[in-house]
């Protein structure tokens, strides 16, 4: 596993702002290992070391694996191509969630990489219930109402160009939004 790339993405994640404070989780399944961010840690300031691992069925080998273990975890058993999950509070993608309003596919941009968004109702963050419901979707692309989205990915890069497109369709969707209003 590429611990010096899943470090600097979670930085790059915090530095742009797709979390702030300790929001956010990243992991990355590699053979019977899943790595994840442990719970309550700043993205920005992650170390190698610092990276929880448990096996597939979720039993801890290393660390304290985030509050979403649950969500990744059920994600992966369903998903045998994804093999990365990148979960943020990207600002705009979780406003309009809050007054529903769905994100618009605006430029081949969202077409090509993002294809469909999956909505997910609100349900108490680490729950085993939010994590059952995201774990439903069929799509790469899921936007939990009133806290975040979930990017899925073949690999890191792909789950984290998928958080940044989103982000950037939630901005033309408001932009359009307050436009026309
Ligand atoms: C309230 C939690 O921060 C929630 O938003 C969770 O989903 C999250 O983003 C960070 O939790 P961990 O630090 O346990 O990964
Ligand atoms: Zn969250």
């Amino acid at each position: 596993m590429n611990k010096k790339l899943f470090v600097e993405i979670c930085k790059r994640l915090y530095d742009r702002k797709y979390v702030v404070g300790s929001g956010g989780n990243v992991s990355v399944r590699e053979g019977d290992k899943i790595y994840l961010t442990p719970t309550g840690s700043i993205l920005g300031f992650l170390k190698e070391d610092d990276i929880a691992e448990v096996d597939l069925d979720g039993n801890v080998i290393k660390g304290k694996p985030t509050s979403e273990k649950n969500l990744h975890l059920m994600i992966y058993k369903k998903r045998e191509d994804i093999n990365a999950i990148i979960h943020t509070h990207s600002l705009i993608s979780t406003f309009l969630s809050t007054i529903n309003k769905e994100i618009e596919l605006l430029t081949p941009e969202g077409e090509i990489f993002l294809k469909k968004i999956g909505y997910v109702d609100y349900f108490e963050a680490g729950s085993l219930k939010l994590a059952e419901e995201a774990a439903k979707r069929d799509e790469d692309v899921i936007v939990l109402k009133n806290h975040g989205v979930v990017c899925l990915g073949r690999d890191l890069i792909d789950a984290y160009i998928k958080v940044e497109v989103l982000e950037e369709q939630a901005k033309l969707t408001l932009l359009k939004l307050l436009v026309k209003e």
